[in-house]
């Protein structure tokens, strides 16, 4: 489904809805609600829950709410074109998948990376794969079609390691290496303290470690054999606090494109700059992380200026299409959507990621034709005014 977006109108009204399906919610509170169920309550705590009391992931939601988009009438916006170019490619809208982490368990059928890979195959968005997917790298990328995905890395402290797993993520074909700077320790999670549900520590979404050349090497039994002392060793290696004489290391890590995720201060998006990444994430990891109270949104003007020529992406508290287009009005060249597309893998498999997608992006195109914003440069923060 790569043509452009533009035709949402005939679609959904006319041809059969285009993956949008009246089967799933059609509204952010039912999908929440649904997914609940769907889910039960440990995967639940764990996928919707927040760090501290959950401030920072409801002002990340809230900050969306504070900007209003002016319409604009003898625009003509018949035809809109959502197309975007990023990392030397066209893309077919600026929307992708933030990763997520144990988002394989959040399918039925406990595959849930796989069936989001081949979401993106139908719709042309990217997903960025987790380097904690419950299926190998190699068999995510394998599922994407012709839509480009991203490999996410947590940089372990074995430097080898890394190496090793951004190996094969160039060899997979992902097309981008997303490294993610806030969570090399995991915050204070109350949900998840007080249940003790960290996934990962049940050996779940480790498969990338476990089938890894590097790290089956550092063990005295395989995981197969001993899979305690396995998820013991990835607990040792998981997260390496970086600093930024480690930029020209992850810089010569790869010749793809390099992203840096986590950064909301405009100096840390000026040194990324400078210490040669080709994007900027822009992210507070949803709240997750730290309750540090700056929502995402807030901070995107200030990375847009400083990151210059460099494209920025933006995720933390998209909830809709029309969260998309403030994003983009604020300067993000791409938005990604996280908790919201496995809330759809929860209740639908693939079907249900589709859905969640093309609704937002359904949702962003027909603002922009009736608020007369036909192409993405039309968007700009001067579309916006404060409304709060
Ligand atoms: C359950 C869950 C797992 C996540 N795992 C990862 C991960 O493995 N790597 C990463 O960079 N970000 C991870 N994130 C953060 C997302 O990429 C993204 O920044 C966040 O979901 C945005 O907030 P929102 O979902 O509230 O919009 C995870 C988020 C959730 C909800
Ligand atoms: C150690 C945390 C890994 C997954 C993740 O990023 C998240 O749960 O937010």
């Amino acid at each position: 489904m790569n043509q452009p977006f533009g035709f949402y109108q005939n679609e959904i009204y006319f041809e059969g809805l285009g993956g949008v399906s009246p089967r799933f919610p059609l509204t952010y509170g039912e999908l929440e609600s649904r997914a609940e169920a769907a889910l039960g309550p440990s995967l639940w705590s764990y996928v919707a829950g927040g760090a501290g009391d959950e401030h920072t992931q409801r002002v990340n939601v809230g900050a969306f709410e504070r900007w209003g988009l002016y319409p604009r009438m003898f625009v003509g916006a018949a035809r809109r074109d959502l197309s975007v170019e990023l990392f030397g490619m066209t893309l077919p809208s600026p929307l992708f998948m933030a990763p997520i982490g144990v988002l394989g368990l959040c399918a039925q059928d406990g595959h849930g990376d796989l069936a989001t890979a081949r979401a993106a195959a139908r719709t042309g968005v990217p997903m960025v794969a987790s380097t904690l997917t419950v299926d190998p790298m190699e068999q995510v990328a394998a599922e994407s079609g012709s839509t480009p995905g991203f490999f996410q890395l947590y940089t372990p402290t074995d430097r080898e390691l890394a190496e090793s797993l951004v190996r094969r993520a160039e060899k997979a074909g992902f097309k981008a290496v997303v490294v993610t700077l806030d969570t090399w320790v995991t915050g204070w999670r109350p949900r998840d303290l007080s249940t003790g549900n960290f996934p990962q520590l049940r050996g779940h979404c480790l498969a990338n470690y476990f089938s890894d050349p590097i790290f089956r090497a550092g063990l005295e039994r395989t995981p197969e054999e001993d899979p305690r002392a396995a998820v013991l060793r990835w607990a040792q290696l998981f997260g390496a606090p970086l600093t930024w004489d480690d930029l020209p290391w992850l810089r010569s890590l790869t010749e793809l494109p390099l992203v840096v995720k986590g950064i909301c201060h405009p100096e840390d998006a000026r040194r990324a700059r400078d210490g040669g990444v080709d994007g900027i994430y822009c992210s507070n990891h949803g709240g997750r992380q730290a309750n540090g109270g700056l929502p995402a949104l807030d901070a995107l003007p200030g990375v847009v200026e400083a990151a210059g020529t460099l494209p920025v992406l933006f995720d933390s508290g998209v909830r809709s299409g029309t969260d998309v287009v403030k994003a983009l009005a604020l300067g993000a060249t791409a938005v990604g959507v996280g908790r919201p597309y496995a809330y759809g893998l929860a209740l639908g498999g693939t079907d249900g990621v589709v859905h969640v997608l093309r609704s937002l992006l359904a949702e962003a195109d027909l603002l922009m034709a009736v608020d007369g914003y036909p192409t993405l440069a039309d968007l700009t923060p001067q579309s916006l005014r404060r409304v709060l």
